[in-house]
């Protein structure tokens, strides 16, 4: 077992992993840059070193000073906690050379899965769903042509070295697509230093459900069952629930069940998550594999009953997770808590916690690094906490929910916890009956 693990990370996610390593008497390292020296992950650590200044390119998102900082103190392993470095095979690549152990899967892993195009080809071999397109990388207009027009219109133009909606094109007809692939091809370029895109046939409005996946060193694979994560602004996911509403035993088994066979099939170590599109008349596609712990983790923590990042180090231990049963129970909604301004489309409003009082009872969690008098600096993404709530149904989860968020009572900074009031509130929302388009179309209310 590792005697001291550096988080490289910030913010709740960093302090979420100490903590569970605090439990399992394992020390910790903290990294910090100079606008985080007042961040509880630094305060909580057993040691902590500035890596430095603000700017993430120098701190967060640079391998060697985080190196120079596991070196220094000494550290077995690294956890990379969710963003900056957790998927990037270069990191995990100098971990291994240096043997300190990246608690996550091998580079080539994170290779295969962040190519999204790369990935694609592994999941067909696997026989998991994927949505019908093309044969790969389309480079020519004819080329984007004989597919668009083999698809059927609409078509999605999507970027193969880069997740989360930048550099997608929609396209409708012919006309549109020479423009479209040449402008699909330069934002790719210019966000992901790669300009490989591929084409596949657009779904309308799908829901997001995703499948957590659970795998050892010794060839066992499980899955700990769905997230919907359908309420999303501009790629942003904001709320995540777990059972999903759209989901029922039957379709919940042949998620799981693919998402097993793709994690088996690239023989898959540690946990992991396989992002699907579900259309409305229930057939899932493959979109995504993160190969990191994912922000919305908790969801899945307590209607399974386990800790997700014990799991984590224990696989990355060499632990065998062989006959590990878990009976899932109860009915678990995130809400993100932002410091972000709804009523000035939810730009960044970072500034002194001048209150910070969270919510509490049965079922109430809350993941966050902040407290009162806390500065949120402006630097890094805006989420301050996550409020997760859990009950027996998705209906006592949403009065809970909406309960917890009278409670948590903020001052210094707006906070996207008004914004969930109304969504807690909203007959759409409480029908469970929704797609990706609901937050384009849901207005929220200015006080
Ligand atoms: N073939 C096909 N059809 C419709 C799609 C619609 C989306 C999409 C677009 C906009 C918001 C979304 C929210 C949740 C899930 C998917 C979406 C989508 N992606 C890919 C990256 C992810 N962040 C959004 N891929 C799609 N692919
Ligand atoms: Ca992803």
């Amino acid at each position: 077992m590792f005697k001291k693990i550096l988080v490289a990370n910030r913010g709740e996610i960093a302090l979420r992993v100490m903590q569970t390593c605090r439990e399992l008497g394992i020390s910790t390292v903290a990294v910090y840059s100079t606008a985080d020296a007042q961040s509880m992950h630094v305060k909580y650590a057993d040691e902590a070193v500035c890596i430095g200044p603000p700017s993430s390119r120098e701190s967060y998102l640079n391998i060697s000073r985080i190196i120079a900082a596991a070196e220094l103190t000494n550290a077995d392993a690294i956890h990379p906690g969710y963003g900056f470095l957790a998927e990037n095979e270069d990191f995990a690549e100098v971990c291994a050379s240096l043997s300190i152990k990246f608690i996550g899967p091998t580079a080539r892993m994170i290779n295969q899965m962040g190519d999204k195009n790369t990935a694609k080809a592994t999941m067909i071999a696997a026989g998991v769903p994927v949505v019908p397109g093309s044969q790969g990388l389309v480079t020519d207009l004819q080329e984007a042509l004989e597919t668009a027009q083999k698809t059927g219109y609409p078509v999605i133009i999507k970027p193969t070295a880069g997740g989360g909606g930048k550099g997608m094109r929609v396209v409708h007809e012919d006309s549109q697509l020479d423009i479209a692939l040449k402008t699909a091809r330069n934002e790719a370029e210019k966000a992901f230093g790669n300009s490989g895109v591929y084409i596949e046939k657009y779904l309308e409005n799908p829901r997001h459900v995703e499948i957590q996946i659970l795998s050892d060193q010794h060839g066992n694979t499980i899955h700990l069952g769905e997230r919907d994560c359908t309420v999303q602004r501009r790629h942003q996911k904001l709320i995540e629930e777990t059972p999903s509403p759209a989901v029922d035993d039957t379709l919940r088994k042949k998620m799981g069940d693919a998402a097993v066979a793709a994690a088996r099939a690239i023989n898959y170590e540690g946990a992991g998550t396989i992002e699907f599109l579900l259309d409305r008349h229930k057939n899932f596609y493959f979109m995504e594999m993160n190969t990191r712990i994912q922000v919305e983790h908790p969801v899945t923590e307590e209607r399974y009953d386990v800790d997700l990042v014990k799991e984590q180090i224990l696989i990355a231990a060499g632990e065998s997770i062989e006959g590990r049963t878990y009976t899932p129970k109860g009915h678990s909604i995130e809400c993100r808590i932002n410091a972000e301004d709804p009523e000035h489309l939810f730009r960044p409003s970072p500034g002194k916690l001048e209150v910070f009082h969270t919510p509490g009872g049965h079922g109430v969690r809350v993941d966050s690094h902040a407290y009162a008098s806390y500065v949120v600096p402006p630097n890094y993404d805006s989420m301050i906490a996550k409020l997760i709530v859990t009950a027996h149904s998705r209906e006592e989860a949403i009065s809970r929910m909406s309960r917890a968020l009278d409670e948590f009572i903020v001052a210094g900074v707006k906070t996207t916890i008004p914004f969930h009031k109304q969504v807690m509130n909203s007959q759409v929302f409480r029908s469970g009956d929704f797609d990706t388009g609901f937050l384009d179309s849901f207005r929220f209310e200015k006080k």
